[in-house]
């Protein structure tokens, strides 16, 4: 898990360099769906502060947690406590507790309803100052470079720059704050942090706390391999709907999360996928006589909502 994705050129005005790194791009998508990238352009200070409101919105007493509670929300807004999902099915549950925003503004104006597309207002915890401001600007942050990546992901699948341009209006993304306590030495039975599973959206951004080894990624041979942070780079990896886009020409990998550092971890994914209401269809060059075509066709937020269902049914109040 070593490929690494330098975006220094994702904004050069050169068409020709922005194919070449679209091509680089191309490579670890068929690969393997899991690469690192440099230069992403989100500043140490947003990403220290937002670590910050994640360390100071965990240590917070489990009842002012819990009153936002995931399931008490329309569209899987708010806390997980521990143990509030099993992201694979077949396990006892994940050993983390998150706290889930989508898509808000920056001016505050523009809330989609909520409804059953997935869209849906964010909840907040009272008395931590400066919190949501922290949170939100990171957030904007990432679905900026969010943003910046569909036009290559596009070009790498050899389709006009702006295929998704149309489909990206209303920014399909889901923040967590994550926080994994160090896993018990022997392994809880059935336990993990985060247990194997592919991601639902197009892509994840990914940042993950140095010094902290505790992703694995599932290679070809169905073999883990450690993908270790890297300082000053953040993880991507591909997730469903861009399978389903591709008819798996993209991979959407397997992964996991162990924390056996004996220490605390915390990451902040960022899933984004396109607008809720466009369909998952397959790319035309992407279905051969030899690779026909593999899924049926769902609304992004059909597909969405499902798999986040199944994944909190077991702990619904
Ligand atoms: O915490 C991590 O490093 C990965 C989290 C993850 O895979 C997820 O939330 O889907
Ligand atoms: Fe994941």
């Amino acid at each position: 898990m070593e490929s690494l994705r330098d975006l220094a050129s994702a904004t050069s005005g050169d068409p020709v360099v922005r194919r070449a790194l679209a091509a680089e791009i191309r490579s670890a998508c068929v690969d393997v769906g899991f690469f690192y990238v440099s230069n992403h352009g989100i500043s140490d200070d947003v990403i220290n502060k937002a670590v910050r409101a994640a360390e100071c919105f965990f240590a917070l007493p489990i009842d002012a947690k819990t009153k936002l509670d995931i399931h008490a929300t329309p569209n899987f807004k708010g806390y997980t406590a521990l143990l509030g999902e099993k992201t694979n099915p077949a396990s006892k549950g994940d050993l983390h507790e998150g706290f889930d925003i989508g898509w808000e503004p920056v001016c505050g104006a523009e809330i989609f309803a909520d409804g059953p597309s997935m869209y849906g207002s964010n909840v907040w915890p009272e008395n931590l100052p400066g919190f949501r401001e922290d949170v939100l600007a990171y957030y904007h942050a990432a679905v900026r470079l969010g943003l910046l990546l569909f036009p290559l992901f596009a070009l790498a699948l050899n389709l006009p720059e702006d295929f998704f341009a149309d489909k990206v209006t209303k920014p399909a993304a889901i923040m967590r704050l994550l926080h994994y306590p160090p896993q018990p030495p022997q392994l809880l039975e059935g336990i993990e942090g985060i247990g194997a599973h592919t991601d639902y959206e197009c892509f994840t951004i990914l940042w993950q706390q140095d010094n902290i080894p505790a992703l694995q990624v599932m290679n070809a041979n169905g073999k883990y391999i450690n993908a270790v942070p890297i300082p000053g780079t953040l993880v991507l990896n591909l997730g469903d709907q861009f399978a389903r886009w591709t008819n798996d020409v993209f991979k959407s990998t397997i992964h996991r999360v162990i924390n056996a550092t004996g220490k605390k971890r915390y990451s902040i994914p960022l899933f984004f996928g396109t607008d809720y209401d466009v369909k998952l269809e397959p790319i035309p060059s992407c279905v051969t006589p030899d690779s026909p075509v593999r899924y049926e066709v769902v609304t992004a937020g059909e597909y969405v909502k499902s798999r986040l269902e199944a994944t909190y049914a077991h702990s619904a109040m």
